[in-house]
């Protein structure tokens, strides 16, 4: 397991407070390496969205202990209450939700990842534990992200509780990303195996979360609404930690409490469109054939408040604060940056070389060119909220340090059989694109990471990398063009300076995508 978890989010805060006056400020963070700062920003996204405080924004009870207060609705609290949970920052959402209600709390059954709890021990984050004689129980799975054996048994002690709910009962749902792996309920005669095989190639063929989640809704007794559907007469309250471009409660962890508006025409054309179709196992096509006559319909979820909580654009507000505290000039390009890694790295290296323009005294600024290319390269991704012209217009003139942040989850279209994650695929790809700029006086670097600390199955959760990456891999002898070949981005930092340009957090309890930093400034 990586390094113990770190996550400092008042440091910085600290230091302002002691240094109160902005230049003087600027004038100890510019003595502060960019990898330093980069990895104090990426500590700061990650510590605003801990599960506890996110879960408490929107939980309350009222005086008389026995309503329950969820944003503007209330809820009769007598006894009544059951909890349970999937998601990889669930651990932490459950053990705020107990207690604050430990008192109603009559059983609960939690679905987390393998590890956390010694993780979220080693790190001393005793707040993220359940109570010792919790009437929670825990199950850890999902090793690596993918459905397993336990996480179906989590899974199918999850749908036992709900079955046995009745009306006078109140169901809070805690859900968050890495949902899905860890709620595998497979349709009979479906297999766990061949939901996971399914899963993997969708993934390793580039398939988007939305398209991955419509097909795991059609193979689930619980995703899409099903698992709302099982505490139906009980009151289910969900509360959702978003780890999705937009927050759609419909894709995150696949809406089990949410019904599904898909049908099996939109999972055909998603089969056909990864070349799956023809290979498919007999007892998917027999599931499919199904599910047409037996959908999990519109009219079964009247008795579900789905809540988001908190999200990737909460996290990036807090590093922007962060940032500014640094010194830095900070911009919130996008929180949901998506599309092939390879593009997005093009679009970074670009990004890069313009505000990087902006920042030389008495530089000639980008070209036309140069712009009309970033603008086209950023058309091509499809990012619903991306703010470059607000971007560029903020940086220029910025006497000091920029930081441009992002959030969001390209994807990754594997096609080699070697170690790594989008992250740290993404810095490796960005690195080589920095290389290749006239950034002339301008020192950049660019980080990527993951919040829930785990990029793919690594144990990394990023990687950080500045214009020097390719002088220093060629000292090195590590030839970028394979490793990026074989999507081998983690052996790749594993041996590049002994590892130092790895970001290790140990797993961290949140989950709300990735974040993207771009760091630039004046040598
Ligand atoms: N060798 C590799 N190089 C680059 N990317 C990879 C590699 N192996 C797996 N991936 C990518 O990692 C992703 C899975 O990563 P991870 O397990 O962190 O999932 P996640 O999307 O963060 O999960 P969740 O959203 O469920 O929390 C897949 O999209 C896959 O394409
Ligand atoms: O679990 C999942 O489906 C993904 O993390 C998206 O929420």
């Amino acid at each position: 397991m990586a390094a113990a978890l770190q996550i400092l989010p008042c440091l910085p805060r600290a230091l302002l407070r002691l240094l109160p006056r902005r230049g003087l400020v600027t004038q100890v963070t510019s003595t502060m390496a960019l990898p330093e700062q980069a990895r104090r920003l990426f500590e700061s996204t990650v510590g605003a969205v801990l599960p506890g405080p996110m879960l408490h924004r929107v939980l309350a009870l009222d005086p008389t202990g026995k309503l329950l207060k969820v944003r503007d609705r209330s809820f009769q609290l007598r006894n009544n209450l059951y909890m349970v949970g999937f998601g990889k920052a669930v651990l932490g959402m459950a053990a705020a939700a107990e207690e604050l209600l430990s008192q109603h709390l009559v059983q609960g059954v939690i679905s987390v990842p393998k590890g956390i709890r010694a993780a979220v021990e080693r790190a001393g984050k005793q707040e993220m534990l359940l109570k010792p004689h919790s009437r929670v129980q825990v199950f850890e799975g999902a090793e690596n992200n993918l459905p397993d054996r336990d996480a179906l048994r989590a899974a199918l002690a999850i749908r036992q509780l709900a079955e046995g709910l009745t009306a006078d009962d109140l169901l809070l749902v805690l859900i968050s990303g890495g949902g899905s792996a860890l709620l595998p309920a497979p349709i009979p005669p479906v297999t766990l195996e061949e939901k996971q095989m399914l899963t993997k190639l969708l993934a390793a063929r580039g398939a988007t979360i939305q398209e991955l989640n419509t097909i795991r809704k059609a193979m689930s007794q619980l995703k899409g609404g099903g698992l709302a559907q099982a505490a139906y007469p009980a009151q289910v309250v969900s509360l959702i930690l978003s780890d999705v471009v937009g927050d759609p409660v419909e894709v995150i962890a696949s809406g089990p409490t949410v019904a599904s508006a898909h049908n099996v025409q939109d999972c055909l054309h998603i089969l056909n469109r990864y070349g799956l179709r023809a290979a498919l196992p007999r007892s998917v096509k027999t599931v499919l054939a199904r599910a047409d006559s037996d959908p999990h319909g519109p009219h079964t979820c009247g008795h579900v408040l789905n809540v988001i909580i908190g999200s990737n654009l909460l996290a990036l507000a807090e590093a922007q604060r962060q940032a500014e505290a640094l010194g830095f000039r900070a911009v919130v390009l996008s929180a949901a940056m998506q599309g092939d890694v390879k593009s997005v790295a093009q679009f970074y290296g670009l990004l890069a070389r313009v505000v990087g323009a902006c920042l030389t005294p008495l530089g000639a600024g980008a070209s036309a060119e140069e712009h009309i290319e970033l603008h086209r390269l950023a058309a091509e991704l499809h990012v619903p909220d991306l703010q470059l012209e607000k971007a560029l217009e903020a940086v220029t003139g910025a006497q000091g340090p920029v930081c441009l942040m992002v959030g969001g989850e390209p994807t990754v279209q594997l096609q080699g059989s070697g170690r790594g994650g989008r992250n740290q695929e993404l810095a490796l790809r960005v690195g080589v694109e920095l290389g290749q700029q006239p950034l002339g006086p301008v020192e950049a670097l660019f980080l990527s990471g993951a919040t829930d600390g785990q990029d793919g199955p690594t144990e990394a959760a990023g990687a950080w990398v500045t214009s020097e990456l390719a002088s220093q891999a060629a000292a090195e002898g590590l030839d970028v063009t394979t490793f990026l070949d074989q999507n081998d981005s983690h052996t790749f930092f594993c041996r590049l300076r002994g590892g130092e340009h790895l970001l290790y957090t140990g797993l961290t309890g949140t989950n709300v995508m990735d974040a993207h930093l771009l760091l630039l400034r004046l040598q």
